[in-house]
């Protein structure tokens, strides 16, 4: 870094907030600064800016465990973020780089982890490691001359929801969305000194990432916090973004249910809006599904949109036993 580096102060751990911070941050704070800081999130996947979500993560368990599901503006993968985990944003200039370059800003993160006598590493495209297992997963924003780095630190996350929450559905997609890479993971904690809990831990990162800068403490205003709620409100808030803005993507489905028999659908959909619906299979019911098939199309995919437009449908003549809470949950997850 060679500005005056700002580290900024924020407390929130509403994860749709915090992106709306790193893009005002990015956007519209002065660059004649670099930025510096560190934010955690209540249980939450962040998905990469072109992935698609519902490929990505696994729907049912996101439900069921109130998980928080947005998308960001960097590329790459998916990943979980609980209370165990912190995550360090730098916005810089990109300078001479003409690459993206990842060293430069996971460097820190290996010299502080080694200040705790944590030997990690950075590894592959965008990961830091301990003993080949990652706990840091990295992507990088690039706009007009400015860099934004982020990266997660995992000090003592749940891993098992980590791996439960990212299980891939068995539904065959086909998309041009990214898709994520699965690591072995690991928590920092068990390798750093006995008593250390999160809040040394993050001390320590604020003293030691940006050691040697010129560093000055922000604190956000009224008027910056209202900026911010508004960036979250028409972005980050909304399920055209976490799950609309997915590429373009067909699905195909195939389940029993219990007094109706198999169904298997199949489904195109572009802007989140689907394009194509047909189903097949020995399920009873005497409707027409053609009929369902013009109802569904240039529907959004978002569970209320369809709760919406299927109010008037009667469903139970083309699937039996299938109530209408039932078919939404098929289509979504
Ligand atoms: N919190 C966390 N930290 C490290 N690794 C994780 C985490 N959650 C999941 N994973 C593992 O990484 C892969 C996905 O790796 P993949 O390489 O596909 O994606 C990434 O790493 C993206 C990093 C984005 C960082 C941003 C920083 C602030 S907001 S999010 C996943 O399948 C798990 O195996």
């Amino acid at each position: 870094m060679g500005k005056k580096v700002v580290f900024i102060e924020s407390n929130s751990n509403d994860p749709r907030f915090n992106l709306a911070l790193e893009q005002y941050v990015f956007d519209e704070m002065p660059n004649d600064r670099e930025y510096f800081w560190l934010w955690q999130n209540h249980n939450t996947i962040v998905v990469g800016k072109h992935q698609n979500t519902a490929q990505e993560i696994n729907q049912t368990y996101v439900r069921e465990h109130g998980i928080t599901v947005v998308r960001r503006l960097s590329g790459g993968g998916a990943v979980y973020h609980d209370m165990g985990n912190v995550n360090f944003t730098f916005i810089a200039d990109t300078g001479d780089m003409e690459t993206l370059n990842l060293h430069a800003f996971c460097t820190p993160v290996v010299n502080t982890l080694e200040q705790i006598g944590v030997k990690a590493e950075v590894s592959g495209r965008n990961d830091i490691t301990i003993d080949g297992k990652k706990f840091s997963g990295n992507s990088q924003y690039i706009k007009h001359g400015r860099i934004m780095h982020h990266g997660t630190l995992m000090f003592d996350s749940d891993l098992s929801v980590v791996s439960k929450a990212l299980q891939v559905s068995s539904d065959k997609y086909e998309s041009k969305g990214f898709k994520s890479v699965k690591s072995r993971v690991t928590n920092i904690k068990p390798y750093a000194p006995a008593d250390m809990d999160m809040e040394t831990f993050k001390n320590i990162l604020k003293q030691y990432m940006v050691q040697g800068e010129d560093v000055e403490i922000h604190h956000l205003s009224e008027e910056e916090l209202k900026r911010i709620q508004q960036i979250q409100e028409e972005r980050y808030n909304t399920w055209e973004w976490n799950y609309g803005a997915s590429p373009e993507f067909s699905v195909q489905k195939k389940r029993r249910i219990e007094g109706c028999g198999q169904i298997e659908i199949s489904m195109n959909v572009e802007h989140g809006c689907i394009t194509a619906y047909r189903s097949f299979g020995d399920y009873f019911g005497n409707g027409d599904t053609e009929e369902l098939q013009e109802t569904l199309k240039g529907c959004s995919l978002q569970p209320e949109a369809l709760a919406e437009r299927l109010k008037d449908f009667d469903l139970e003549s083309c699937y039996s036993h299938l109530d209408k809470d039932a078919f939404i949950c098929l289509l979504t997850e």
